[in-house]
């Protein structure tokens, strides 16, 4: 995950994940425009892992984040002259400035699948469990991304057991997704979700709340989580 070359920005004149564009409109009297993105809606599945106590969140090299990154220090990435001019930026970072925690999530493109079998079926991609679409608890649905995509990304909560992990999961190969799964202990969730040096989706964040507000109650004392107030 972590070898990055060859890096090659272009114009992404066409896409079947995005597609851009412009809304020209009056509102109030105002005429006014505003440009998004048409994408794929979304799921994703908070995982807690009863067998040992622990979240299973799932970690990858994301492009856009790497290259907001890039950018920070290296300002003429995106000052391309021409839009059909390609850059080679020279001075790169490391990849790890654009690896991310995240729950498990895939977007929503089988219109044969339920939002549930799709979540299933993430669920097993990525981490290696095999969860039956009856053991999902939906907990909501958000829009995300509202000033460019508005998506609507469902959130569903899944316990799952050592015994079910039937795969190593980490994404499907021949798509070449490199996803690590990783395991955040119960007691140390609130203090990964405020450090702000490991880089995490507000999905991971309102996950852990959730659960602390839903399940930590339920679960026996001594495995509470450690609830810390963030310093403002
Ligand atoms: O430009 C792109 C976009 C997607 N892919 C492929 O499509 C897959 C998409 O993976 P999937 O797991 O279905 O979706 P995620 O990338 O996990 O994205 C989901 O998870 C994100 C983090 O929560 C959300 O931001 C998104 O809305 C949500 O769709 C990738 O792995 C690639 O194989 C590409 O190759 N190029
Ligand atoms: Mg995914």
């Amino acid at each position: 995950m972590e070898l990055l070359e060859e890096l090659e920005i272009a114009p992404c004149n066409s896409s079947q994940y995005l597609r851009p564009f412009r809304l020209h409109y009056r509102q109030n009297g105002t005429k006014k425009f505003w440009d998004f993105m048409r994408t794929h809606d979304s799921v994703s599945i908070l995982i807690f892992n009863i067998t040992r106590q622990c979240f299973v969140l799932v970690k990858q090299f994301r492009p856009a984040v790497y290259m907001c990154e890039l950018e920070r220090h290296n300002p003429e990435v995106f000052q391309v002259k021409d839009m059909n001019d390609c850059c080679y930026p020279r001075d790169l970072l490391p990849a790890s400035v654009g690896v991310t925690y995240e729950l498990c999530a895939g977007i929503v493109d089988n219109p044969e699948l339920s939002l549930a079998e799709t979540a299933c079926k993430e669920i097993l991609e990525e981490c290696g469990y095999n969860v039956p679409v009856a053991n999902l608890r939906k907990i909501s649905s958000y829009r995300s991304g509202v000033g460019v995509t508005g998506s609507k990304q469902t959130l569903f909560y899944a316990e799952v057991k050592d015994s079910m992990k039937t795969d190593i999961g980490g994404g499907k190969a021949e798509e070449g997704e490199l996803i690590e799964v990783v395991e955040i202990p119960l007691e140390d969730a609130f203090n990964f979700s405020f450090d702000e040096n490991l880089p995490k989706t507000m999905g991971v964040m309102f996950g852990f709340m959730w659960f602390q507000n839903n399940v930590a109650p339920l679960l026996p004392q001594k495995i509470k989580t450690n609830k810390i107030t963030p310093i403002p």
